[in-house]
């Protein structure tokens, strides 16, 4: 892809990590969503969510006040769950990304086995679709997750980063030929967990990319330089790889 045909990398920010905090001392503040509304003001060009089923950061309330107060796309992480399903198509976000869940992870260790359930999957896939939602599914750079997202009906994939993140070998050409094959398979390809300022430009400079949703590092790195300014230099540094890469 050249320049005159890539669009800019979006860039989603993952709030989930300012609701961690105000869960800690079980009040309000603070409050993801005021969060949100900052980090678009900074040039965010979607906020991504995740409604864990054990809620331990995200509620349902925070979604609800996102879909009616956000102006810019919204992004609802969920699992793949008839409860999640139904909340997803009351409340028709932007677009849903399934993953995986186990309640006992601290964080989404892999992506989903899509080629395992795809008979489970693929009619959650179209009911969420049915509504206008853009669907993306959260898997390895795996060949065989790929070809199995295609079969579900999926739009979206979003290629699982955290393993290139932990600087595991081969993962960025894992991740190079994933992005490869799902462009090919006409999905739009986007990426993240556990990108930060380090790591996001050989991702960033994979050409198929479209959108990248990062949380934890900027939600973090915040409490240093303030959300708008860590917003600003991702921002800037993905363009900077993206455009050094066409
Ligand atoms: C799917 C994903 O990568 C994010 O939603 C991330 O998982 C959010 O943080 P936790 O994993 O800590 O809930
Ligand atoms: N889907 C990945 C995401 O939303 C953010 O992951 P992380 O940056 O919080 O690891």
């Amino acid at each position: 892809m050249t320049t005159a045909t890539r669009p800019p990398i979006r860039l989603g920010v993952n709030i989930d990590h300012v609701a961690t905090v105000r869960n800690a001392r079980g009040g309000t503040h603070p409050d993801p969503v005021a969060a949100a509304l900052l980090a678009v003001q900074a040039g965010a060009d979607g906020i991504t969510a995740h409604l864990r089923e054990d809620r331990r950061h995200i509620r349902d309330a925070d979604l609800k006040r996102l879909r009616t107060e956000l102006s810019a796309p919204l992004n609802m992480e969920m699992a793949a769950t008839d409860e999640m399903v139904a909340l997803a198509c009351a409340l028709v976000p932007h677009a849903c990304c399934i993953v995986p869940e186990r309640r006992e992870e601290v964080t989404t260790e892999g992506g989903l086995d899509v080629a395992g359930q795809l008979e489970s999957l693929t009619p959650r896939v179209r009911a969420l679709a049915s509504k206008g939602i853009r669907v993306s599914l959260f898997i390895d750079p795996d060949p065989a997750q790929v070809e199995a997202s295609v079969t579900a009906g999926a739009q979206v994939v979003e290629l699982h980063t955290g393993a290139y993140a932990e600087g595991r070998v081969g993962e960025l050409d894992r991740l190079r030929a994933a992005a490869t094959q799902a462009h090919a398979a006409g999905l739009e390809v986007h990426a993240g967990h556990g990108l930060t300022f380090e790591n996001v430009g050989p991702v960033a400079a994979l050409p198929e990319i479209r959108e990248l949703n990062i949380g934890h590092f900027l939600i973090g790195q915040a409490i240093f330089d303030g959300l708008p300014s860590v917003i600003e230099e991702m921002k800037r540094r993905i363009h900077q790889a993206s455009r050094a890469a066409s």
